[in-house]
C-alpha cells in the first residue's frame, strides 16, 4: 500500500502491525479489550515484515527479563552495559528501530537527528527527561517508560537514609572502615516524631508518606496539585510552609522546566536549621549557585546549552556544601547529580566535576550512585513492563501508556479476518490530513479506527478491509 511521505511520519521501514501471542492486547491491558470485544478465534499472525530484520539496541545494562521477551520474539537485540558516548551513539542509533536505555542516555534533538529507522524508545525506568520528547514525537518516534516499577525501591531507599543521616550512619561506617573506634551520641537521634517534608507527592512521594508514618514520623508534603493525603499527611499550602515546618526534606519531582533549580539558596536556608536534604530525583531540581551565576550568552545553541546547563549545576552543588560546611544543613544524601558518569568505574572524581571531590568530603553525606531504583524487583518489572509496551508497539501500533503519543489501541485481528490489516499513522495535526488519509483508504471497508492528537502530533488507528489493497504480508 503506498502512502505519501509527506502525510506519514515514521514508517521509514514496514511498519509492523501484528499480534503475537505475547502480546500487551493478550495482556488485558487495552481499554478497547473489554471481555465482551475479545475475539475467541486464535489470534492471526501478520507480519509485514521479517522479526529478523528489526533492530534494538539496549544500552546500560536493561534487565534480561526485557532482553529475553524481545529476543523470543526474534529481533536483532544488541547489549550493552553502559551508556554510549555521543559519538558512538549516533553511529549506533543511525539503523536501529528500537532502543532502550535507562537514564544516562541523552536522546536529544541532534542525537535523535541521526535516527533515521527509529519507531521506538523505550525508557527502562520512571523519568523520561533524558529524551527530548517532543522532538521524538515530531519525528514520529514513540516513547515507553515505566511509570510506578521502581516507585517502592526509592522510597524504601529514601527512608533508609533519614534513617542513616540521623544517626549519622554514614560516617560511624567510614570510620570503622578506616580502623576508628568511636562511639558516642553527640547529633545523632531518633526520627520517632520528627517531620518528613515530601516535596512531590506522586508514586515515590506517597509510598514514602507510607513507610515514614509507620515508623512514627509526621508526614508534610507539597505538590502543585491538590492530592488526597494517606493516612495522617498533610498537604501544605506552599513550599515554603514544607521548608520551614520540615525536619527532612525530600525531592521527589520530575526534572521539568518548573522544577529545575527549585531548591537554590534561598530554599536552603529556609530550612530548619540542623535539617537535612535528600534528594533522590534528579541532579538538576538542586540548584546551589542560581542566585549569584550570571547565564551565558549563547544559550540559543541547542546543543552547546544543554553542556552550559550541565556546567552551571556542575557548580551548583558548592552551595549545598557552604550550607553544610555552615552546619545550616545537619547532613544530607544525594543519590542523583546534575553530571553522572555514563559508566561504572573510578568515576565520581574532579575529572568528572570540581564538586565532585569536594563534597565527598562533607561531613553527614550519604553520595549514591543514582540507585534509587536499583534492585532486582525493579529492574526486573521495568524490563518485562518496557519491554511489553514495545512489542505491543512494534507488533500492533498500541501506544497505551506511551509518554508521548496520543493513546490508540484496536482490538485483535484473528485468524478468521483473511482480508484484514491494520494500519497506524503517526502525522502533524493539522488541517487536511485526515482527508488525504481517507481518500487513500475511501474505497475500502474500515471497521474500526481510533484518532486521536496529542500537541502537534496526531496517531490514527484503523483497520481496513483490505481485499483490494496489494498490502505486503
Ligand atoms: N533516584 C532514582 O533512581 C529514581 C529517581 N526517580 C525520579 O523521581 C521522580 C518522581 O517520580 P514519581 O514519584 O514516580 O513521579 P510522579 O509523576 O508519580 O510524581 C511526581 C509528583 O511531583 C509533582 N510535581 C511536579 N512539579 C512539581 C513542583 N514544581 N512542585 C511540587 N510538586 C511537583 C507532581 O504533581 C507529582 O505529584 C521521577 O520523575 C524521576 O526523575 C524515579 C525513579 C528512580
Ligand atoms: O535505574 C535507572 O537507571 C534510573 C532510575 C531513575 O532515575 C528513574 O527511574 O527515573
Amino acid at each position: 500500500m503506498t502512502i505519501p511521505r509527506d502525510i506519514v511520519s515514521p514508517p521509514k521501514t514496514a511498519v509492523p502491525s501484528s499480534p503475537s501471542p505475547s502480546s500487551f492486547f493478550n495482556a488485558g491491558t487495552s481499554p478497547s479489550y473489554g471481555t465482551s470485544y475479545f475475539p475467541p478465534a486464535p489470534e492471526k499472525q501478520l507480519k509485514p515484515f521479517n522479526t529478523g530484520d528489526i533492530k534494538i539496541l539496549l544500552l546500560e545494562d536493561i534487565n534480561r527479563t526485557a532482553r529475553e521477551l524481545l529476543q523470543k520474539e526474534g529481533y536483532q537485540v544488541e547489549f550493552h552495559t553502559s551508556s554510549l558516548q555521543d559519538i558512538d551513539l549516533i553511529e549506533k542509533i543511525r539503523d536501529v528501530h528500537v532502543i532502550g536505555i535507562r537514564s544516562k542516555t541523552k536522546l536529544t534533538a541532534s542525537v535523535l537527528d541521526h535516527a533515521e529507522n527509529l519507531l521506538a524508545i523505550g525508557c527502562f525506568c520512571i523519568g523520561t527527561d533524558q529524551v527530548d520528547l517532543e522532538y521524538a514525537a515530531k519525528r514520529g518516534v514513540t516513547v515507553f517508560n515505566s511509570p510506578f516499577s521502581n516507585s517502592r525501591s526509592v522510597a524504601e531507599l529514601v527512608i533508609a537514609e533519614v534513617i542513616m543521616l540521623a544517626r549519622r550512619i554514614g560516617d560511624k561506617s567510614m570510620e570503622m572502615h578506616s580502623g576508628t573506634w568511636q562511639k558516642g551520641s553527640a547529633r545523632c537521634r531518633e526520627i520517632r516524631g520528627k517531620v518528613l517534608g515530601i516535596i512531590g507527592y506522586g508514586h515515590i512521594g506517597s509510598q514514602l508518606s507510607v513507610l515514614a508514618e509507620s515508623v512514627g514520623m509526621s508526614v508534610l508534603f507539597y505538590d502543585v496539585v491538590p492530592l488526597m493525603a494517606i493516612g495522617k499527611a498533610r498537604q501544605v499550602k506552599s513550599l515554603s510552609e514544607l521548608l520551614v515546618s520540615s525536619d527532612f526534606v525530600t525531592l521527589h519531582v520530575p526534572e521539568t522546566h518548573e522544577t529545575r533549580d527549585l531548591i537554590g539558596r534561598t530554599e536552603l536556608m529556609a530550612m530548619k536549621e540542623g535539617s537535612y536534604l535528600i534528594n533522590a530525583s534528579r541532579g538538576r531540581v538542586v540548584d546551589l549557585q542560581a542566585l549569584w551565576y550570571e547565564p551565558p550568552l549563547i544559550i540559543d545553541q541547542p546543543v552547546l546549552s544543554d553542556v552550559l546547563i550541565a556546567n552551571l549545576c556542575l557548580e551548583n552543588i558548592y552551595m549545598c556544601s557552604e550550607a553544610m560546611r555552615s552546619g545550616h544543613l545537619a547532613g544530607a544524601a544525594l543519590d542523583v547529580f546534575p553530571r553522572e558518569p555514563s559508566a561504572d568505574g573510578p568515576y565520581f572524581n574532579k575529572d568528572l566535576a570540581r564538586w565532585a571531590t569536594e563534597i565527598r568530603n562533607l561531613p553527614n553525606i550519604i553520595l549514591t550512585p543514582h540507585i534509587g531504583g536499583s534492585t532486582e524487583e525493579a529492574q526486573e518489572a521495568i524490563g518485562a513492563e518496557v519491554g511489553e509496551a514495545l512489542l505491543g508497539y512494534i507488533n500492533f501500533g498500541c501506544t497505551i501508556g506511551a509518554a508521548n503519543m496520543p493513546e490508540v489501541a484496536l482490538r485483535s485481528i484473528t485468524v478468521a479476518e483473511e482480508s484484514h490489516l491494520r494500519v497506524i499513522f503517526i502525522h502533524q495535526n493539522r488541517p487536511g490530513v485526515l482527508r488525504q488519509v481517507n481518500d487513500i483508504l475511501g474505497d475500502h471497508n474500515v471497521d474500526k479506527q481510533m484518532s486521536d492528537s496529542r500537541g502537534d502530533v496526531s496517531i490514527r488507528a484503523q483497520e481496513p478491509l483490505l481485499a483490494r489493497l496489494a498490502c505486503s504480508r
